[in-house]
């Protein structure tokens, strides 16, 4: 097993973050004033704080501000919703992010339409999902954003790719099927109601699994040399004994190894990368209100 088979996310998300860095330090020169990222958590769900206080982390360590928002379990929706309109009219915010699940009393899809769509850095607003559907300039979600640069990063032109993307989501699957149609890949969008999987997954050339099934996808459905991008992290049951389980991905990776050209590890591929793009998405709004114009030469494409 070769180890350059493994696409390491962490790295890549490290070396982008470090030019969000230098970029976030120059527009800090050019616009007197350091580009901000909100982060608004409801509840006190154990991983979503993690997650609030990671991402808070990275966005100062990229010179950027951090603003963060926690709201108990039980807030009412019109209290989020003003928070929201808060941040929309605040200056001093370039990207907010509004963490999801929210708790079941809250309409997620009113909230996000809440989100003022130049600063919704998570794509997930219509005007955003409509933008990338019909190919403008727009916040695209991070996740499949991350995707699609270790896929590039990997294979170069992508054109003329048998695609398959396991899992039809707002957040993953459907933007990640998009880019790849961007790309010029034949895309095909696999769901639970997806007949023979594996003969799909079988023919293709790129693989994308966001399905949220742990190991679902087994090592001997993969084309040989194909390249395999996990989105899942599925938590196992402990073991005997122990108080946490594994971290496993969509993939059954000690399989797919064996076979794909190329493959990203849970942990420690896309889930880096998604924070990396978040940043991203927050500088590249941070130029765009200051009516800077931002050397996207460094940053991969897409998104304003
Ligand atoms: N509005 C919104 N936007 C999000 O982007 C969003 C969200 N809500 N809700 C929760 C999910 C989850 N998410 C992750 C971010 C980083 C890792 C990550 O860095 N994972 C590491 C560590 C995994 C671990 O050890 O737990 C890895 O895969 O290597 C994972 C998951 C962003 N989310």
């Amino acid at each position: 097993m070769s180890e350059n088979k493994i696409i390491d996310g962490k790295e890549f998300a490290e070396r982008l973050r470090a030019r969000i860095g230098v970029l976030a330090g120059e527009f800090e020169a050019k616009a007197g004033r350091k580009a901000g990222l909100a982060v608004v958590l409801v509840g006190e769900d154990p991983a979503s704080q993690v997650y609030v206080s990671s991402k808070g982390k990275q966005t100062v360590a990229a010179g950027m501000n951090s603003f963060e928002h926690k709201l108990p379990a039980d807030a009412s929706e019109e209290e989020l919703l003003a928070v929201v309109e808060k941040l929309n009219a605040d200056p001093a915010v370039d990207g907010i992010l509004v963490q999801l699940p929210l708790p079941r009393h809250m309409d997620e899809q009113k909230v996000i339409a809440t989100i003022d769509p130049d600063k919704d850095v998570d794509g997930f607003h219509v005007t955003n999902a409509g933008r990338l559907a019909v190919g403008q300039a727009g916040y695209v979600p991070c996740t499949p954003l991350g995707c699609l640069m270790l896929l590039e990063d990997r294979l170069g032109d992508l054109k003329g790719l048998n695609a398959v993307v396991i899992g039809r989501s707002n957040i993953v699957g459907k933007p990640m099927a998009q880019l790849l149609l961007s790309a010029n890949c034949t895309v095909t969008i696999a769901h639970r109601h997806t007949k023979d999987l594996a003969d799909i997954v079988r023919r293709s050339d790129i693989v994308v699994a966001a399905v949220g099934v742990p190991e679902m996808v087994k090592g001997d459905w993969i084309k040989p040399g194909a390249t395999v991008i996990d989105v899942g992290i599925n938590r196992l049951p402990p073991a005997e004994g122990k108080t946490k389980g594994r971290i496993v991905g969509d993939v059954d990776y000690q399989g797919a190894v064996q076979v794909a050209g190329a493959i990203t590890p849970v942990p420690g591929g896309v889930g880096p990368m998604t924070i990396a793009v978040l940043l991203r998405n927050a500088l590249v709004a941070a130029y765009a209100h200051e009516g800077l114009t931002l050397a996207t030469a460094d940053l991969p494409e897409h998104s304003i």
